[in-house]
């Protein structure tokens, strides 16, 4: 009998997590059926959007994991192989061939690409997704443009800093004189509203996230955007990466090419041990990772 580890949410999350909003509970899991398959979580990704979404008290926090394969009694889902998942913050899941509540089912991960396990939950996973399809696909850079990134550090940011210069994209920090043709927002708020003023007419935002919001309890306030939308003719896109999720294998094959020809860096914030888990959320939340945010089991 295998005994698995998860966080449970007991209190709602208001304002900045508390670790008194969550605990480890065991899992006494009973014997795999027919179509079913055993896996012990290897790595677990921890995200902004377990803050962002509502989560069910009692339920598991949110999250995807790369696994292995330990038992099995689905031929789809050989004992050996690795899996990534969207089940939640637990050592060791049953599965079968059930979509998670991302809509899309346990993915068994190439054993031929040659990178880190790792990179299933970051450059080659959603993370990494979000910003080649958020970056390419919405924004279409164009070589010579200006781009500037919020939270450009972190997992999403630090992926689509590296695809605009090798887009011969300037990948802006400080200001930018001559005005931005394309800014990619993962935080919201006062930045944006400041680079919106900075826009070139016909600039494009690509609007991935809002993590200045998540952890705070009243609405943030900024200035009226549409004056600028219209008088430089502006293109603003918000995304959800599951929009993408039928050309999931062109962006995780295309980041996995540029890492082996090392025209991507993946840069990761390796926590280790499960129960350092949510050390490592608000760890990220505080921005103390560089690039993707994992926890290693
Ligand atoms: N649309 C989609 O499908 C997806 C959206 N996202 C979104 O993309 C964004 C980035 O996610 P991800 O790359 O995983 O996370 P990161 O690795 O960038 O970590 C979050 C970072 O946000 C910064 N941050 C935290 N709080 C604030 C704040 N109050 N104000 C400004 N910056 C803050 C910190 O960086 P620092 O302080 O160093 O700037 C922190 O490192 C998030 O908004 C997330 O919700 C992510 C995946 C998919
Ligand atoms: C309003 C908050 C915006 C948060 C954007 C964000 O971080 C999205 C993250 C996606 C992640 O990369 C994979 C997903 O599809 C996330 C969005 C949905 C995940 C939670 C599902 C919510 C639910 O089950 O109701």
């Amino acid at each position: 009998m295998v005994k698995a580890k998860k966080f449970v949410l007991i209190n709602q999350f208001s304002g900045f997590p508390k670790e008194s909003d969550v605990e480890i509970q065991e899992e006494e899991l009973p014997e795999i059926k027919d179509g079913e398959f055993l896996c012990e979580s290897l790595y677990i990704s921890v995200d902004p959007y377990q803050r962002a979404y509502p989560q069910k008290t009692g339920d598991v926090i949110m999250g995807s994991q790369v696994a292995k394969i330990i038992e099995s009694k689905n031929p789809e889902y050989p004992v050996g192989k690795h899996v990534v998942g969207h089940y939640g913050w637990k050592t060791h899941h049953i599965l079968d061939n059930s979509p998670s509540r991302l809509g899309i089912p346990p993915k068994i991960i190439p054993d031929d690409l040659g990178v880190n396990l790792s990179h299933f939950l970051g450059v080659l996973g959603l993370t990494g997704l979000s910003a080649y399809f958020g970056f390419l696909k919405i924004c279409r850079p164009k070589a010579g443009e200006t781009v500037v990134i919020s939270a450009a550090a972190g997992a999403v940011g630090s992926i689509v800093g590296q695809l605009a210069k090798n887009r011969q994209c300037k990948a802006l920090k400080e200001s930018a004189p001559e005005g931005v043709d394309i800014y990619f927002d993962n935080v919201g708020g006062e930045i944006s509203a400041i680079v919106l003023k900075h826009m070139k007419e016909y600039g494009r935002i690509s609007v991935c996230g809002s993590i200045s919001s998540y952890n705070e309890k009243e609405e943030i306030r900024v200035p009226l955007v549409q004056r600028d939308m219209v008088s430089k003719q502006l293109k603003m896109e918000g995304f959800l990466i599951k929009q993408f999720v039928d050309y999931f294998s062109e962006g995780v094959y295309e980041n996995a090419r540029w890492l082996k020809q090392g025209k991507l860096k993946s840069k990761e914030t390796i926590t280790k041990g499960f129960e350092n888990t949510f050390q490592a959320f608000t760890n990220m939340l505080r921005g103390k990772n560089f690039g993707k945010a994992l926890v290693e089991l």
